[in-house]
């Protein structure tokens, strides 16, 4: 066996179709522990599919996946166990009120948690003083902030987030970046996936850049910007002189907008 580190999540030649239409076209990338990767990609590019497929949504209809060293496929259960999804709000009652709401989703996850544990988990979010406020009534920040705790209730070894940061202020967003940050810290791993070129240069360690269903172009956000400073077609888009991720990726997408 190899002294390598394995990875926490492998994804290798997927492919997802619906109906006659291919969505995913033989993706492979693979998350290391402690790593924070990206799935950049313009609108109906695949990210969705992809995650769709690794949290088990979707039936693949080519290639593996593997969460933690086991595959979604064949051992869906132990897969789930380690990866955390975060929800969309609709997926939350909104009668219920945020503590009620973390004491449901442990007992989802075989995590009981104590009242001082809910509690704790309350301040972790900032939301120790709305912890009796309905979920309804919170607003699209602090609904995101629940949603992400709740994802990390088990504390899984891989964490998905699409599109995390969709609608938050400046502050909301640095505080999960930070909360991201935080996961890394432990040795777990994230995929996030983001069509803010911001997001993607602060916060992920790698990205790779889907288009029309295939990955094409993987690396740190550095090298991406170094291996392609001097194509004619990043260069053609860039804005005050000074090449940027956002300049490659519509370099290496092209400029129209998908349908
Ligand atoms: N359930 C479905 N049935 C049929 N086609 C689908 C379905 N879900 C997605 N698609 C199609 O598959 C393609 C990829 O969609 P997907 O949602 O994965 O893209 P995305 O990269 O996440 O896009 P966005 O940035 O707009 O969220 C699109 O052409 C989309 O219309």
């Amino acid at each position: 066996m190899s002294n390598q580190q394995r990875a926490i999540l492998e994804v290798d030649q997927l492919s997802v179709s619906y109906g006659s239409f291919q969505a995913v076209k033989g993706v492979s990338f693979a998350v290391q522990p402690g790593e924070i990767f990206g799935l950049l990609g313009p609108n109906g590019a695949g990210k969705t599919s992809t995650l769709s497929a690794i949290e088990g949504l979707v039936r693949p209809n080519g290639g593996q996946i593997t969460v933690a060293g086991f595959s979604i496929l064949e051992q869906p259960l132990y897969a789930k166990a380690n990866m955390g999804v975060q929800l969309q709000s609709t997926s939350f009652q909104a009668e219920l009120n945020v503590s009620e709401i973390i004491r449901l989703f442990s007992g989802i996850y075989g995590k009981e948690l104590s009242p001082a544990e809910v509690e704790e988990k309350l301040v972790e979010i900032n939301l120790q003083e709305s912890a009796t406020k309905r979920y309804g009534q919170l607003s699209g920040g602090q609904q995101q902030r629940v949603s992400l705790v709740i994802s990390t209730i088990h504390d899984p070894q891989l964490v998905l987030l699409d599109e995390p940061t969709t609608g938050l202020d400046p502050q909301s967003r640095r505080q999960l970046w930070d909360r991201i940050e935080g996961i890394k810290a432990k040795g777990h791993a994230v995929l996030l996936t983001t069509h803010s070129m911001e997001e993607a240069e602060a916060v992920c360690d790698r990205i790779a850049i889907i288009d029309h269903g295939r990955v094409i172009a993987i690396d740190t956000p550095e090298a991406l910007i170094a291996a392609h400073r001097n194509d004619p077609d990043v260069i053609s888009v860039s804005r005050k002189g000074k090449i940027t991720l956002e300049d490659v990726f519509i370099g290496l997408t092209g400029r129209a907008v998908r349908s």
